[in-house]
């Protein structure tokens, strides 16, 4: 194979000063020479990062502008920023115009250009289907497509088909049921809301071309070939935040635009046997299943609405009942307290690779059918814990975001198959708020004597004799009243219901009558009722059922991305 040998080299003008430049197999570079003929500094672009060659003088920014001469033309490519908003530094689009002393060494130029993109770069996209929600975040994703987006996939020569949505689940039903020939990836401009359509979308229509039952909890899920990208238009973007490291509209397409490839750790989670719904983010329960709870009452506050429902939870102090059972992941490999980052090109993440898919054979499709349908990773020795929990989470990720930018996990990797369990047993609220706070600061959020982390592979999660899934039936009467008098909503023990999921249990209708009492006690400011039993927050919605199982489901996905790229190296 071809390295490092020289393709091309000539002398090129760039404004009035000389460079000598060259492209090897892999790099295009230009060093100044000054009048002496001395070398001066050296500019080097890797060929996989070229996002487009262009004969003459051309701008697409603030507009396209394009000045057709014979002797010159512009590279485009990853610049990397000094500063930005994210824990590592956002990208733009980089463009140098050179001029040549001929238009045979320009054409030369632009064709061996050309040439190494296709043989260096071969996993770029060529045409993407793509989902704005022009209601994400701050109602801004059709703008940033047409104008930071747009004119990018347009340069490298990218088609696409635009979706926009006019209701909830419209981009996953699309992915579900449309023919998707053609299509490399799909994309998604919008929040973590959008990204977790999409997600449904590609692992159901992949497991159901190969048959594979997703209900079934103990079924090996076939990974998904056709990439998923995120240009983030939402309104905390953490899974863009967790991949990249930035929420950047830019930055997100340029890696969509070279063909960068994540894989991506899922978990599903099932209620017996009924998948209820995947994640890549978290899912929490109690403190953080109440505060989403109580933050659908608050709609109408946007954004401010987690805060404030934050503050009232917190003022709640409450703690729930329950039994968790884990399946412990290897520790020899990796542990949530080795105070590792998962960064670009990852260890640990790729040496899984091996261990997840132990039959992967390169001459097959993806991962090779040889691997068993049902898998292996659920056997070993189960660990249970029982107590009061001021919370419970499970994250495949560190989710991190701008807030809180060491995330939930701060050495949680992407795409090793494990997830890590986190529980934070009952507390004083000092001692809590400290918790929370550390996630903010440097602090390690796990250095608490109540609070415990492990790198896990599954989980189960189910309620005290007496308050089991059937009892929760009585709450759905509770719920019933407030359906027909609104009024007591804001007083009633389902402060924690989505108004989607409240919808759902008025349209099911016959609701199951209890006779299960539950003692009497006011809890704090935001409830009157008892509450024993919190409610599961899943990257974002509430689930509606309780004693859940979950499961990590390595590199079941990939995105366009390549996690986050390490700062301090240059
Ligand atoms: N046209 C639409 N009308 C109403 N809802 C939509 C529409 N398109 C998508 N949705 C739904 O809106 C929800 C929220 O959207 P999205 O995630 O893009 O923004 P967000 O909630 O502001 O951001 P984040 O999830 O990052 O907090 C998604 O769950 C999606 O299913």
């Amino acid at each position: 194979m071809e390295t490092d040998s020289v393709r091309v080299e000539s002398s090129l003008w760039i404004g009035n000063k000389r460079y000598r430049a060259f492209l090897s197999g892999w790099y295009f570079s230009w060093t100044e020479i000054d009048e002496r003929n001395r070398e001066k500094k050296t500019i080097s672009v890797p060929v996989s990062e070229v996002i487009g060659v262009k004969e003459g003088r051309v701008e697409i920014q603030p507009q396209k502008k394009v000045e057709d001469t014979d002797l010159d033309f512009t590279l485009f490519y990853v610049k990397r920023n000094s500063k930005g908003n994210g824990i590592r530094v956002p990208w733009s689009l980089g463009r140098t115009q050179f001029c040549c002393p001929s238009r045979g060494v320009r054409d030369q130029w632009i064709t061996q250009l050309r040439t190494a993109l296709k043989t260096h770069s071969p996993s770029r996209p060529h045409r993407l289907l793509v989902f704005i929600n022009p209601f994400g975040g701050k109602k801004r994703g059709k703008q940033i497509f047409h104008s930071l987006v747009a004119p990018l996939f347009e340069l490298a020569g990218i088609s696409s088909h635009v979706v926009v949505t006019e209701r909830a689940n419209q981009a996953r039903d699309y992915i579900l049921k449309k023919d998707l020939t053609g299509f490399d990836g799909v994309i998604c401009v919008g929040g973590d809301g959008m990204f977790s359509e999409l997600l449904h979308g590609v692992i159901g229509r992949t497991q159901q071309e190969v048959g594979v039952s997703e209900h079934d909890p103990t079924v090996m899920l076939q990974p998904c070939d056709l990439h998923i990208g995120i240009i983030p238009a939402g309104s905390t973007d953490c899974v863009c935040f967790t991949t990249m490291g930035i929420n950047d509209p830019v930055t997100s397409t340029l890696h969509i635009i070279i063909g960068d490839s994540q894989p991506l750790d899922v978990c599903s989670v099932h209620y017996q046997s009924t998948l209820v719904r995947y994640f890549v983010s978290m899912v929490g329960y109690g403190f953080y299943g109440d505060v989403l709870a109580e933050s659908e009452r608050h709609r109408w506050m946007g954004p401010l609405r987690y805060d404030y429902s934050g503050c009232m939870v917190y003022l709640c102090n409450r703690s729930y009942p329950g039994q968790v059972q884990y399946l412990p992941a290897d520790s020899h490999i990796s542990s949530p307290r080795d105070n590792t980052r998962c960064l670009s090109g990852c260890r640990v993440c790729s040496e899984s690779k091996e261990r997840l898919f132990p039959h992967f054979n390169s001459s097959s499709s993806l991962y090779s059918a040889n691997v068993s349908q049902y898998s292996s990773e659920l056997e070993g020795e189960w660990v249970t814990i029982e107590g009061r929990f001021k919370c419970i989470s499970l994250t495949c990720m560190s989710s991190s975001c701008p807030r809180s930018p060491k995330g939930l996990s701060p050495s949680a990797h992407l795409a090793d198959g494990t997830a890590d369990l986190i529980l934070v047993r009952e507390a004083n609220p000092l001692g809590f708020l400290t918790y929370l706070h550390r996630h903010t600061n440097t602090q390690d959020q796990f250095d608490l004597p109540f609070v415990e982390v492990y790198r896990v592979k599954a989980v189960r999660f189910s309620l005290p004799p007496g308050e089991g899934e059937e009892e929760e039936e009585e709450e759905e009467e509770e719920e019933e009243d407030v359906l027909e008098d609104p009024e007591k909503l804001c007083c009633s023990n389902i402060a924690g219901h989505s108004q989607q999921h409240l919808a759902e249990r008025k349209e099911r209708g016959n609701v199951a009558m209890s006779r299960v009492k539950r003692p009497g006690f006011v809890c704090g400011p935001c409830c009157t009722k008892p509450r024993s039993v919190s409610v599961w927050n899943c990257d974002g919605e509430i689930l509606p059922h309780t004693e859940i199982s979950c499961r990590v489901h390595g590199q079941l996905v990939r995105l366009f991305a390549r996690g986050i790229e390490d700062s301090t190296k240059p």
